[in-house]
């Protein structure tokens, strides 16, 4: 009790270097007596048809547990009714669990007070909805500066902060209009603007990119992307579209029934799927696109180290297949300086043809001596 005082009290001080969030074995159910589910364990291997029945109850959320490390994109993904929007919205008790843990910075959320969640939906952990929520009657800026208003921040700060990040977002020009007057492209860079302006540590984004057509969906994710390299934010995207959770996700916690069935890098989910359904998900990728070269590699001989194309550990298969395509020689893995190996013609196929052996975290890496 005294411990979890002293966190709390202690992080008004002390910068977080551990997660920006940590969950731990949180659930969320919905019924009556939802609150006898988490604890009866004879219940928890039933499935959702089964639990309904015997119960009444869905567990949207059973006993998931992870971290958002600091500047990640953590993706939540999985199909529709598989618990993405309940866990996400537990995380700033927009729903409240059920029951387990839940920190921000080592902070107890659930042991916040009404102001105290008020602070931290509005200024550390801002969502950016499917559905805009702008303001119609109001213009692009002020929809933009609508969360600074409501933080009490005066008249000439928030227009200034609003014109940044209406700039940041690509909107610069568009400002005086309306959300009526605007694409649903433009709508969702206000959104995100408003989201933005009031520097969270935390973008939460709800699909926020379902309703667009693709092209402006791409160019969005691309946004996101950008964003993201220019300004390190720490987001969490819910989305049910794996390409958009592979192209975006640092890791990515994929559900089903309200649990996480694996929890990893892209690469790792397409490389080393975790059960079937996993593998059935992903068997459409395009697997070089998502295998790096660090996990096709082989030792390289003696005359191999010096001679060839070379390219970063983090690269993708498919650059390679360029590099071998064009060369008709072996690439070269090289970290920094240093070869770690390369990838030749019969490296490439097996990652392409799925017969590789799953990505293994402990390939040689940074700081590793590769004899
Ligand atoms: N208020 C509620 N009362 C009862 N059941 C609910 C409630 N909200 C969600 N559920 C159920 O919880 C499960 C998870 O729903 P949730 O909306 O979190 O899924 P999702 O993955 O976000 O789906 P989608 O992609 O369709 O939004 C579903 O079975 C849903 O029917």
């Amino acid at each position: 009790m005294s411990e979890a005082t002293a966190t709390i009290a202690d992080t008004a001080q002390a910068p977080a270097e551990g997660p920006v969030f940590a969950v731990k074995n949180l659930w969320k159910v919905f019924g009556p007596r939802a609150e006898r589910i988490p604890g009866d364990t004879e219940l928890h291997s039933l499935s959702p048809a089964e639990l309904r029945e015997r119960t009444g109850c869905t567990a949207a959320v059973r006993d998931v547990s992870f971290e958002v490390n600091k500047g990640e994109v953590f993706v939540v993904m999985g199909l529709s009714g598989s618990g993405k929007s309940t866990l996400v919205r537990c995380l700033t008790r927009l729903i409240e669990p059920t029951s387990g843990e839940l920190s921000i910075d080592g902070e107890d959320v659930l042991a916040m007070d009404k102001a105290r969640l008020r602070e931290l939906r509005r200024h550390r952990a801002a969502m950016v909805f499917q559905h805009f929520g702008l303001l119609p009657h109001r213009s692009v800026l002020d929809n933009v500066a609508y969360g600074l208003e409501i933080q009490g921040v005066g008249k000439a700060e928030r227009r200034a902060k609003a014109l940044e990040v209406v700039e940041k977002v690509g909107l610069q020009g568009l400002e005086q209009r309306k959300p009526g007057q605007l694409s649903g492209g433009q709508q969702q860079r206000v959104g995100l603007a408003r989201a933005l302006a009031v520097d969270p540590e935390v973008l939460l984004f709800d699909e926020p990119f379902s309703a667009l057509d693709p092209l402006i969906r791409r160019d969005m994710q691309e946004e996101v992307v950008r964003l993201h390299r220019e300004e390190g934010r720490t987001m969490v995207f819910i989305t049910h579209d794996l390409s958009e959770a592979l192209k975006l996700g640092d890791r990515i916690a994929l559900m089903r029934d309200g649990r996480v069935v694996q929890l990893g890098t892209p690469e790792e989910i397409v490389g080393s799927p975790a059960d079937d359904y996993v593998r059935d998900f992903v068997r459409d990728v395009a697997r070089a696109d998502v295998i790096s070269v660090r996990s096709a590699m082989r030792p390289a001989e003696a005359d191999e180290e010096t001679t060839g194309a070379a390219l970063a550990p983090d690269a993708k298969v498919t650059e390679a297949i360029e590099a071998v395509a064009r060369t008709g020689s072996p690439v070269r893995v090289m970290d920094g300086a240093r070869c770690l190996g390369v990838v030749d013609h019969a490296g490439l196929l097996a990652v392409v043809a799925g017969t590789t052996a799953a990505p293994a975290p402990n390939v040689p890496g940074k700081g590793e001596v590769v004899a």
